[in-house]
C-alpha cells in the first residue's frame, strides 16, 4: 500500500512540486498517475523511492512511515519496490539473464536463489527462451518486458512504471498492461505514471490527475 497524507515537496530552489497531496493506494491496486508535463509525478515517484524527502506530511509504503527509514534502511526499502522505465535502461553488452539479475547480485541475493528468481520473473514476462540472447536482438515490447522481469525479480511489493508504454505502439502497451494487471492481481500494488490517455480511456482503473502539484482526481479515502 501508499499513502500519502498531505504531503508538500518544495526543492532548494523555492518550487513546489507538490502541495498538500493525500491519496491512498491499496495493496492490489493498479492505480495510473497522470497530469501535464511538471505537475509532479516524476518528485511523486522519487519520494515513494526514498530518492526525495517531502517538506511537510506523511508518506507510508507497505506500513512504514518513510521519516523513520535511514541510512541503510533506504536500500533495504527500495528492494521491495520494483521500478520500470520507459526506455529500459538494459545493459546492451549483456545477456537477458544478467541483466535481470543484475539487481538481485547488488542486493546480496544468493547465487542459487538469484537463478530461480530470474527464471522465474522471465517466464512470468514469456521471454524464458531468451535468457541467453542479447537485448539488441529483441523487439521494443521483448526489450521492456526484460525491463519489468527485472522490477519484479525481487518479488516487490510495490511495482512503479514511469511511462512504460511510452515507445511502444497500441498492441504492444496492451500486451504490457495486461502483464502490469497480472502482478496487481497477484497482490503487487502497481502506480503507472503515463501521458498515453489513450490507454489509460481503455482501462477501468482509477485515475490520479495531478495539476501543479495537486491532487484534482482519484486520490481515495481522502
Ligand atoms: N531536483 C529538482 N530541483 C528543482 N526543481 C525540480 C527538481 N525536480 C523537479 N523539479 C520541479 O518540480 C516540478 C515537478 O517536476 P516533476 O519532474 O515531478 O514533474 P512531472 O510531472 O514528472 O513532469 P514530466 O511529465 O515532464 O516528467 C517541476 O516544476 C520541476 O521543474
Amino acid at each position: 500500500m501508499i499513502e500519502f497524507d498531505r504531503v508538500s515537496k518544495r526543492y532548494d530552489s523555492g518550487r513546489d512540486a507538490l502541495r498538500e497531496l493525500s491519496l491512498f493506494v491499496e495493496p492490489e491496486e493498479l492505480v495510473f498517475l497522470t497530469g501535464h508535463s511538471g505537475a509532479g509525478k516524476s518528485t511523486l515517484l522519487k519520494l515513494i523511492m526514498i530518492m526525495e524527502r517531502q517538506t511537510r506530511g506523511r508518506v507510508i509504503v507497505n506500513g512504514k512511515d518513510l521519516q523513520s527509514i535511514k541510512g541503510g534502511g533506504i536500500a533495504k526499502h527500495r528492494q521491495d519496490i520494483g521500478v520500470v522505465f520507459q526506455d529500459h535502461q538494459l545493459l546492451y553488452d549483456r545477456s537477458v539473464y544478467d541483466n535481470v539479475a543484475l539487481p538481485l547480485l547488488i542486493s546480496g541475493f544468493e547465487h542459487r536463489d538469484i537463478g530461480r528468481r530470474v527464471r522465474a520473473a522471465l517466464d512470468k514476462v514469456g521471454l524464458l527462451d531468451k535468457e541467453k540472447s542479447n537485448p539488441e536482438a529483441l523487439s521494443g515490447g521483448e526489450q521492456q518486458r526484460v525491463g519489468i522481469a527485472r522490477a519484479v525479480a525481487s518479488r516487490p511489493k510495490i511495482l512503479l512504471a514511469d511511462e512504460p508504454t511510452g515507445n511502444l505502439d497500441p498492441a504492444l502497451s496492451a500486451e504490457i498492461m495486461a502483464l502490469f494487471r497480472a502482478f496487481s492481481r497477484a497482490g503487487v500494488t502497481v502506480l503507472i505514471a503515463t501521458h498515453d490517455l489513450a490507454l489509460i480511456s481503455r482501462m477501468q482503473h482509477r485515475i490520479l490527475t495531478l495539476k501543479d502539484g495537486a491532487l484534482v482526481t482519484g486520490g481515495g479515502r481522502e
